[in-house]
C-alpha cells in the first residue's frame, strides 16, 4: 500500500551517470512515483541560456497590450493554441485567476471530416507578431524538454523493473507548452484560485519551470489524507507530475496526484511542459499492455476524498480513446473555443458528467 507523503522528493539525474549511483537513483524515483507523484528533478542538463532566456521573455509578453495579445487569441484556433485571458478557462466549474499562452510541438493541421475530431487538436501555433525571439526560444524549449522527457521516461521504466523502451509507444508527436502568468491577487480577496484542483490530463508526464523567485508560493499538491502540501521553487529544479494516462497505464501503481495554485500577494510565473499521448490510445490498450506486470503490485490505497472527486473522463472511462476524453476537457475547459468549432459535440461533453 502506498506511503503518505509530506514533502515532495529532489531526484538528481546526475546520478544516473555513474553505475555506482544509479540504483540509488532508481530507488528514491520508485518511491517518488509510487508514493509520491511528484517530484523535482535537479541536476537534468536542460541548458541554463535556454531556461534563463525564456524565463526572461514572459513579463514582456505579458505586458503586451490586449489587442496584440488577442491576435493570436485561443478563441481562434480549434487546436486550443494561443492566448486566453484571466477568467476564460474554468476548472472544477470555478474561473481560474490565470492568463496564458499555449504552444505545441508545431504540426501541420491534417484534419479533414472522417478523420477523428481529437485529431483537429493538432495544428500550427499562432505566434505573436514581430517576436522572432520568442518563436525561437520556445521552439528550442520544446525541443529540449521533449528529449529530457523521453531520457526520464527510461529511468522511470528502470524504476518499475520494465525494459527502457516500455514507455514510448503510448506518446504522440505533438508535447505542449503553457506560459503562465498568475496576477497578484487583489487584496481584499487575498487569496484565489490560480488554477483548482486537478490531475493533469494534457499529457504522459509533466514537467514544470516555476519562473518566479522562491518567495512567490502557489504550488500545492493534495497528499493521501488530504493535506495540500506546498511545492515551493527550488531554483535549478523541474517539477515533474504523473498524468492520467500514466496512472491507468500503470493500473493505478503511478498516481496522478492532484495539485492545484493559490494565488498570493505577488505575481507568479509558470511553464508547464506537457508530454503527448497518443490520441488513439484507447481504454482498454491502456489497461491491456502492461497488466500481467502491475498485477502483483496493484495498489488499493484510497486517496483523499477531494482527489477523488476530480473530474477525469479517462480514467472513469466514459470515452474510449485518450484523444477524446482530451478534447472533452479542453471543450469543458474553453467553452468558448468548444461552441465555435466544435458545435455538433459540445452539449454531449458539457453536459456528460
Ligand atoms: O502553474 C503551476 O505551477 C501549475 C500549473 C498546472 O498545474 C497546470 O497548468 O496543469
Ligand atoms: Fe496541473
Amino acid at each position: 500500500m502506498a506511503s503518505n507523503f509530506h514533502s515532495i522528493p529532489v531526484i538528481d539525474l546526475g546520478l544516473a551517470k555513474s553505475p555506482s549511483t544509479r540504483p540509488e537513483l532508481l530507488k528514491q524515483l520508485h518511491h517518488a512515483i509510487t508514493c509520491v507523484g511528484f517530484l523535482y528533478l535537479s541536476n537534468h542538463d536542460v541548458s541554463q541560456n535556454i531556461i534563463s532566456d525564456l524565463r526572461g521573455a514572459l513579463p514582456a509578453l505579458f505586458a503586451l497590450d490586449e489587442a496584440t495579445k488577442e491576435e493570436v487569441a485561443l478563441h481562434n484556433s480549434p487546436h486550443f493554441l494561443g492566448y486566453s485571458q484571466v477568467g476564460s478557462e474554468t476548472t472544477g466549474g470555478v474561473e481560474d485567476k490565470r492568463e496564458q499562452f499555449e504552444f505545441a510541438t508545431e504540426l501541420p493541421n491534417n484534419w479533414r471530416e472522417g478523420l477523428p475530431l481529437y485529431e483537429r487538436l493538432n495544428g500550427p501555433n499562432q505566434w505573436p507578431a514581430n517576436n522572432a525571439a520568442l518563436r525561437a526560444i520556445v521552439t528550442r524549449y520544446i525541443y529540449e524538454l521533449t528529449q529530457l522527457s523521453e531520457r526520464f521516461l527510461m529511468l522511470v521504466a528502470e524504476a518499475l523493473s520494465l525494459p527502457a523502451e516500455t514507455l514510448f509507444p503510448f506518446l504522440s508527436e505533438q508535447h505542449r507548452l503553457k506560459l503562465v502568468h498568475y496576477p497578484a491577487s487583489d487584496p481584499s480577496t487575498p487569496i484565489d484560485q490560480g488554477v483548482g484542483p486537478h490531475k493533469d490530463s494534457s499529457g504522459w508526464w509533466t514537467f514544470l519551470l516555476q519562473a518566479s523567485p522562491p518567495e512567490v508560493k502557489g504550488l500545492q499538491a493534495l497528499n493521501k489524507t488530504g493535506d495540500w502540501i506546498d511545492v515551493p521553487v527550488i531554483e535549478d529544479t523541474f517539477v515533474v507530475n504523473i498524468g492520467q494516462a500514466f496512472e491507468v497505464v500503470t493500473h493505478g501503481v503511478c498516481k496522478a496526484t492532484t495539485h492545484r495554485v493559490l494565488s498570493g500577494p505577488h505575481e507568479r510565473y509558470s511553464v508547464p511542459f506537457f508530454q503527448g499521448v497518443r490520441g488513439s490510445l484507447t481504454k482498454d490498450e491502456a489497461l491491456d499492455t502492461l497488466r500481467e506486470h502491475f498485477a502483483a503490485t496493484k495498489d488499493s490505497s484510497t486517496e483523499a476524498a477531494e482527489g477523488a472527486s476530480i473530474d477525469s473522463a479517462f480514467l472513469c472511462g466514459r470515452y474510449d480513446t485518450w484523444g477524446e476524453s482530451q478534447l472533452r476537457t479542453k471543450i469543458r475547459s474553453h467553452r468558448d473555443v468548444g461552441r465555435k468549432f466544435y458545435a455538433d459535440v459540445f452539449e454531449k461533453y458539457i453536459h456528460d458528467s
